[in-house]
């Protein structure tokens, strides 16, 4: 074993940064918990757009007395040792894209965030540009841009900016819900899904989450990204009309949402007897309660209520190999020109 070499000065921190986002958890699957997380999550005008006035008596009356107790119950069934599966996952992602840059010869610090909850998005800039870092990639976990989603994150990163003097240069990665390499994941993923099954479904149903009908009609190009990922995925996968399917889940309120719904779909699968379903979250980086309790647990107990035979879901890429290929893959593209170079070390002559 060789000891540390003292002789030469100590490396230069890297000069890049990259925060990689998603949405949050609350800090444990208790109703206290899980009120503080949705009274920051709902109140953000991003995600409901109702004017305060009206939503807020809502809100504090009757939705963060009801759900954080509901919600908490459904936490509960999918925490793991290590705690919330969106964050274990997202740090997952995190620390294997430190290594991953590193074996591209990429000098870039990583550090993870989340939208609500901890760690916030200003600490993990902060972390970030404390240790040196003069330009920043701000990596929106979500494959599909929304504005309650990135746009949102992006109004958290300007709230931090505001209160700086010397910023970091800063660039964001929006979307990807079209890249050939995040198609190429979610191929190698339902494939290896097939090969543990030991059959292909009678049905693949890709469930992406809901947002207001309205929003769409404002100009939000979600839907549009969600069914060009779902026709790319089905395409690739040489799927046949009539064995593929889009939903959107995860209904709130009693606005209409984009359809059709998930929901409604399973009851249709299940109605038309479909023996074997298949169902993707393409939309989710990370496993979470929408997928792991929403889908996999509720959806599947509907689908055959309905006179469904097994629904199989399909994990999110997580921290598989595909993951972190795939976010290696976004994030070198995404800090083309930036001085990522190895720091020379100047040895003593
Ligand atoms: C108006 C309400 C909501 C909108 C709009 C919305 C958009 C949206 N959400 C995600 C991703 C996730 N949502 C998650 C949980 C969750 N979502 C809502 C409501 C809206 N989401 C609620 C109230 C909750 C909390 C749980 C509950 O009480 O039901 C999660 C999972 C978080 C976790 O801790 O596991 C994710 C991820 C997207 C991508 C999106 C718009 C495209
Ligand atoms: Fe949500
Ligand atoms: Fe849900």
């Amino acid at each position: 074993m060789q000891g540390p070499d003292l002789t030469s000065p100590p490396a230069r921190p890297p000069r890049v940064g990259l925060l990689l986002c998603n949405l949050g958890s609350p800090d444990a699957p208790e109703p206290q918990a899980v009120r503080r997380y949705l009274a920051e999550f709902l109140a953000d005008p991003r995600v409901v757009e109702i004017p305060p006035l009206l939503w807020w008596p809502i809100l504090h009356g009757i939705i963060l007395r009801v759900r954080p107790g509901k919600s908490a119950a459904k936490y509960q069934s999918i925490w793991m040792a290590e705690g919330s599966p969106l964050k274990v996952y997202t740090e997952r992602q995190a620390k294997y894209l430190r290594g991953a840059l590193g074996e591209r010869g990429l000098a870039v610090n990583v550090e993870w965030a989340m939208r609500y909850g901890n760690p916030s998005i200003a600490e993990g800039l902060e972390r970030l540009t404390s240790a040196g870092a003069e330009h920043v990639l701000v990596f929106n976990a979500y494959p599909q841009y929304c504005a309650a989603t990135c746009a949102s994150v992006m109004d958290a990163v300007t709230d931090w900016l505001r209160k700086r003097r010397a910023q970091p240069e800063i660039r964001v990665l929006q979307s990807y819900f079209d890249h050939p390499a995040y198609i190429q994941a979610l191929v190698s993923s339902v494939r290896a899904h097939w090969q543990r099954e030991g059959s292909t479904g009678q049905h693949l149903l890709m469930s992406f989450h809901g947002m207001p009908e309205r929003t769409r009609q404002l100009g939000d190009p979600y839907h549009d990204q969600c069914q060009a990922t779902a026709r790319a995925l089905a395409a690739a996968l040489d799927l046949q009309d009539g064995a593929w399917s889009v939903g959107f889940q995860s209904r709130f309120g009693p606005a209409k949402w984009l359809e059709p719904s998930t929901e409604q779909r399973l009851l249709a699968l299940g109605q038309a007897r479909t023996a074997t379903l298949d169902v993707i979250c393409p939309g989710f980086a990370s496993d979470c309660l929408e997928t792991l309790e929403e889908i996999a647990m509720e959806g599947a107990e509907t689908f055959h209520a309905a006179g469904g035979g097994t629904l199989r879901y399909i994990p999110a890429l997580n921290d598989s190999g595909e993951s972190q290929r795939l976010l290696a893959t976004l994030a070198q593209q995404h800090l083309q020109g930036w001085p990522t170079s190895l720091p020379p070390r100047n040895h003593p002559a």
